[in-house]
């Protein structure tokens, strides 16, 4: 009986050593392979482990480092985890403008409302049962505090007395029919107004883009058109290139970039306070190499004296017509200045060639017949309104349409 435990326990403690050299082995498993530095891949492991033993037998063929093919720094960590490419900054998408035509007639409520106390002013006297000497002055006081000017208005009210005459009674009709007509001869509708934007020739016979410099004293809203009118360009299918020749105020030049981004002009800028003339040179250029149909070139209207102002137009438009003729001369005034917006036309004009004009703010004064007037001093036809401060408030300027908002039809 005693032999009998004797050998139960010494086959309990074999049983318990056995079952505990399994247990230390699967806890070695568990421990995490160490670090993989090349001695340990290509040399034979130090003294075996019984656990290392089980698993691997010393006599199994080892793989060198270059078969293991330890990833190398960058490329295979890449393709484990990819790194996240900062996204670039999306560019806005280019936008693309309504067509121009009859653009006049959609701003027309802005017209009407700030021409409203020239046209119904004018309808309302003339309507009068006796048109005597009062009311007649009456007409011609509405007409100057209109900025008609003083010519202007002795003709409009000479004529427009004399048809009145010949017409006997008068239906509300046919006055509204007569002021029509004697308005729009004033303004005229004879003359071209559209934007000389057309190919012209360089030196050796090629063809270059359409050059239009704008011109103007600061503040008139001279950059604000020059990229609005990059937009009536490119709504009527044309490609553009602005010039920011306005180098004396970098805010000006940050404003045109901005408003040819929009439409997907590119810009040409030079150093701020660098030279005018060799920003317009290189727009040009830059038209010509991107084969655009338009260079519309902003220039710096500081009127400090007036050979100043010579010098820097001059010089701009000689070193432009290197490359060949500018096609216009546009000149900004703003409309709610009044006479004096005709004292700078009158300075521009003898520095510079107008070829036309740009009425701006026309849709924050009553002063509307500075259109008559300023074409008159100047003898160059009123090309484009502004009505608003929205990148599509600049219109092609359309005599009837002016006057029918002016009187309503
Ligand atoms: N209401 C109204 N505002 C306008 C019109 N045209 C331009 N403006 C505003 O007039 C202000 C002056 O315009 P700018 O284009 O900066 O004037 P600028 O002549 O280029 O002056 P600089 O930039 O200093 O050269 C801006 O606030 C324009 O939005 C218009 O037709 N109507």
């Amino acid at each position: 009986m005693e032999i009998v435990i004797l050998a139960v326990v010494i086959a309990v403690v074999a049983l318990g050593a056995i079952s505990g050299l399994v247990v230390s082995s699967r806890k070695k498993k568990k421990l995490p392979p160490p670090p993989p530095t090349t001695p340990s891949v290509t040399a034979p492991p130090a003294e075996p482990q019984v656990g290392e033993d089980a698993e691997t037998p010393r006599d199994e063929e080892r793989r060198t480092i270059e078969e293991v093919g330890l990833p190398d720094s960058g490329a295979t960590l890449v393709e484990e985890a990819p790194v996240a490419e900062p996204e670039a900054p999306t560019a806005p998408p280019v936008e693309v403008p309504e067509p121009t035509a009859g653009r006049l007639v959609k701003l027309r409520a802005r017209l009407s409302r700030s021409q409203n106390s020239l046209g119904k002013g004018l309808l309302t006297l003339l309507s009068r049962e006796h048109l005597d000497e009062d009311t007649w002055e009456e007409i011609e006081d509405t007409l100057l505090t209109a900025d008609v000017g003083v010519q202007p208005t002795q003709e409009l009210v000479e004529r427009l007395r004399e048809r009145v005459k010949v017409l006997g009674t008068r239906t509300p009709d046919e006055l509204r029919g007569l002021l029509r007509e004697e308005l729009l001869t004033l303004i005229g509708t004879e003359a071209d107004r559209s934007v000389h934007t057309a190919n012209g020739l360089g030196p050796n016979g090629e063809e270059i883009p359409g050059v239009v410099m704008v011109v103007g004293v600061n503040g008139t809203g001279k950059t604000t058109t020059t990229g609005k009118l990059a937009r009536v360009l490119v709504a009527d299918g044309k490609s553009v290139v602005l010039g920011a020749a306005d180098t004396f105020r970098a805010a000006a030049v940050d404003q045109l970039q901005t408003w040819g981004d929009r439409v997907g002009a590119r810009t040409v800028r030079g150093p701020e306070e660098g030279d005018p003339a060799s920003v317009a040179f290189d727009s040009v250029k830059e038209g010509i190499s991107e084969g655009a149909d338009v260079v519309l070139i902003d220039t710096a209207g500081r009127l400090h004296t007036k050979t100043g102002l010579m010098d820097e137009l001059g010089k701009v438009k000689r070193v432009v017509e290197k490359h060949g003729p500018v096609g216009e001369v546009l000149l900004v005034l703003d409309a709610t200045t009044g006479q004096n917006g005709l004292v700078q036309a009158r300075v521009f004009a003898e520095v510079v060639d107008i070829t036309g004009v740009v009425l701006t703010k026309l849709d924050g004064t009553a002063k509307g017949g500075i259109i008559v007037a300023v074409q008159r001093e100047l003898g160059v036809p009123v090309k484009l309104v502004g009505l608003g401060e929205g990148p599509d408030d600049l219109a092609p300027f359309e005599p009837e349409a002016f006057v029918d908002a002016l009187i309503g039809d």
